[in-house]
């Protein structure tokens, strides 16, 4: 029934829809399997893409062509930039979204990639031909051939979902779980593990009192994922915050016996740092009132999702205890909030392309490595999706470095360290955040993507004008100089202490006050100067010159570990006759397989001494 396709992806979720785009673009024929092509890229818990290092993430991902950016800024219901007190390698970028149009966005870019066919259908085994994936087996009985395949289960792989003492078997609420693959992998000779998460519930928002909660707008100048001209929503829609109570923890205590958590029936481990709301109250029993953000989940809707109340208890004792939520009185419960188990398969079994190392031309990505969120999922699907192409075609792989994406350290941190809870991307992860900003995402990442052949010569002309035009300006801002006449009535204005002589444009926006709208507002020519560049590049040159210092001091440190980062270790390389390695760095070198030497002094369990005796040997 089916022709043999380059590249075979199951499940069109985040991870999916991307990995499918990805290697579609290049030129694979692809054919996209998922079970209910109903919901396809669905946010199965927070309609929001982006915040503090997530929104990093999706501007890496359009960067290099992906899509999780430009349909983000098309269903965007309301836009903020988060952390803007704080320095620039802080901000980031999120958005409110409409559930419905984000999902239909997805479907909508896939039907218009030619090379990207799609099958409804469950798939129960992956084929595999002389240590090769070849293909998968579905629920209906077909055999489909392809020369790569690439699993994106999400949480679907034998999930189990529960609510108090109910235990259903399910995916995601409404949706089968997929049964078959992990047994099938595991005789392959993969190791399974079990983790779990949650959601909360949704209501009426029809049945909610607003006046009783604080009103949340989004940013007045509106910011934006994508670095392309997407026509965004004309309007923003409100969010609203209101808080729990001691009388909500003390109904949503009465629940606690039957909560499948606590009492044990839930055996996986969930995200540390989105505790459901028993858990807050029982970790955090000295706080008496939770925040809870109130958000709608689309522009025509009246459902509301009801942010920071994940819980897995009894869906009565939710209902009453919601209802003591000021604005809840009398709010009508839409959807119970549930907890999810399900199989992952533990991420040090793959290589850094997303290749799983026991089977060839196999690859995984998403919350199946053990990841937790959209964008995490969507930047693995579409490096899978490229590597799938270029490994089947003998074509260079796409490895980032974690000094150039966070992108980089998410897969990085997966491959050389492994997981055992939900891995979630943080600023603190990367050792070299400074460097990887939301703003410029697109000059660390489109130029790789440009050789690559997944962004066109306008995308990388555009990249390149903004560096050239933000130079030009750091250039002027250094040889153009302001009076006291011109520039104290700012400087006043903003409490910065006086200029007694002329000083230069750039000395002047290094002071912690200012910004370069304050430089334009005290002069006409580099106001009119400015009116001629992009917002963007304005951006730039601001945070190029008022952080110079601190980014050179970390590009010092990058290249001091490149020596490390750049040194190859040949993927045979023999661990086994170097006795002079502990028992425990030859066990780990073996398992991981690193690429580099950088990427072996990061396993842990292998010191600074096991690299000294790897470096003897492969010099
Ligand atoms: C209850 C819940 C709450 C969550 N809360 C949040 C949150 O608030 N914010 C957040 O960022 N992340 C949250 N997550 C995680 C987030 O949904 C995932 O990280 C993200 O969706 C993972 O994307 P994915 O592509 O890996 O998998 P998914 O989005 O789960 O997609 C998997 C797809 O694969 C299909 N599929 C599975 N098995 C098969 C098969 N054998 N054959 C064919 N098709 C198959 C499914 O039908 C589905 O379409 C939550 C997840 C759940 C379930
Ligand atoms: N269940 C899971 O598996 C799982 C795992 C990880 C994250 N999550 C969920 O993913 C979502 C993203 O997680 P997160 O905490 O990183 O991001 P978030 O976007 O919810 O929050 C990031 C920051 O934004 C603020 N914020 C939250 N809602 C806001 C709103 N409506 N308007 C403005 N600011 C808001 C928060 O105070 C927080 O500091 C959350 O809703 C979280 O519950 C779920």
């Amino acid at each position: 029934m089916f022709n043999k396709y380059n590249v075979i992806v199951v499940g069109a979720g985040h991870a999916g829809c991307e990995a499918a785009a990805a290697a579609a673009n290049l030129g694979s024929s692809v054919l996209l399997i998922t079970m209910n092509m109903g919901v396809i890229a669905q946010m199965s818990c927070n309609p929001a893409i982006g915040g503090v290092a997530k929104g990093q993430i999706v501007r890496e991902i359009d960067a290099m062509g992906g899509y999780t950016g430009i349909i983000a800024d098309k269903s965007t219901l309301q836009f903020r930039m988060l952390n803007l007190s704080k320095g620039p390698a802080m901000w980031s970028p999120r958005s409110q979204n409409d559930r419905m149009r984000f999902a239909e966005e997805w479907r909508l870019t896939l039907e218009s990639l030619p090379n990207v066919d799609m099958w409804q259908d469950t798939v129960k085994e992956v084929i595999v031909k002389n240590g090769r994936a070849a293909g998968v087996v579905t629920s209906l009985g077909i055999r489909i051939e392809s020369d790569a395949v690439i699993l994106t289960n999400g949480t679907f792989l034998n999930g189990i979902i529960h609510i108090g003492e109910k235990k259903i078997g399910g995916g995601r609420t409404g949706e089968k779980a997929a049964t078959g693959l992990t047994e099938q992998l595991i005789t392959l000779g993969f190791e399974s593990g079990r983790m779990k998460t949650g959601t909360p519930p949704r209501v009426d928002g029809r049945s909610l009192n607003y006046k009783l909660m604080e009103e949340q707008w989004g940013d007045d100048k509106r910011g934006r994922f994508s670095y392309t001209d997407v026509e965004l929503p004309t309007i923003q829609r409100c969010c609203w915050i209101t808080y729990t109570n001691d009388k909500v923890h003390e109904v949503l205590k009465t629940g606690f016996e039957k909560s499948p958590m606590f009492t044990g029936r839930i055996k996986g481990l969930g995200p540390r740092y989105c505790p459901s709301i028993e858990d807050k109250i029982n970790r955090f029993s000295e706080r008496d009132r939770h925040q809870i953000f109130v958000e709608p989940e689309g522009f025509n809707t009246v459902e509301i999702y009801v942010n920071g109340f994940s819980t897995s208890l009894p869906e009565d004792v939710q209902q009453k205890a919601l209802r003591l939520i000021p604005g809840f009185e009398n709010a009508k419960m839409y959807r119970p909030g549930y907890a999810i188990e399900y199989d992952y398969f533990p991420p040090m079994q793959l290589d850094l392309t997303l290749e799983t190392l026991k089977v060839k031309h196999l690859f995984f990505a998403g919350q199946i490595n053990g990841t937790t969120g959209y964008e995490e999922a969507g930047a693995q699907g579409f490096i899978a999706g490229v590597n799938a192409h270029q490994r089947i075609n003998d074509l260079q792989e796409l490895i980032l470095k974690r000094s150039e994406s966070y992108i980089g350290v998410l897969i990085d941190d997966l491959v050389t360290k492994g997981t055992e809870e939900p891995y979630r991307m943080f600023t603190s992860r990367a050792e070299h955040r400074l460097l990887l900003r939301q703003d410029n995402a697109d000059i660390r990442l489109t130029p790789i993507a440009y050789k690559l052949g997944l962004v066109d010569e306008e995308r990388l002309r555009k990249v390149n004008k903004k560096i050239e035009d933000s130079d030009y300006l750091v250039d002027y801002m250094k040889q153009h100089s302001l009076s006291p006449d011109e520039m104290n009535p700012v400087l006043e204005e903003v409490g910065s202490s006086p200029l007694q002589q002329k000083s230069r444009m750039f000395n002047i926006l290094s002071r912690p006050q200012i910004n370069i709208s304050h430089i334009a507002k005290a002069n006409t020519v580099f106001s009119n100067l400015l009116d001629d560049y992009e917002d963007e590049t304005i951006e730039q040159t601001e945070i190029k010159i008022k952080y110079d210092s601190y980014f050179a001091k970390e590009m010092e440190i990058v290249n001091r570990m490149k020596k490390m980062e750049d040194k190859e270790i040949n993927p045979n390389f023999d661990y086994g006759k170097l006795t002079s390695l502990s028992i425990e760095a030859r066990e780990k070198l073996l398992k991981v397989k690193p690429r580099t030497l950088g990427q072996a002094s990061r396993i842990s369990g292998v010191s600074p001494s096991d690299i000294s005796v790897l470096m003897v040997h492969m010099s």
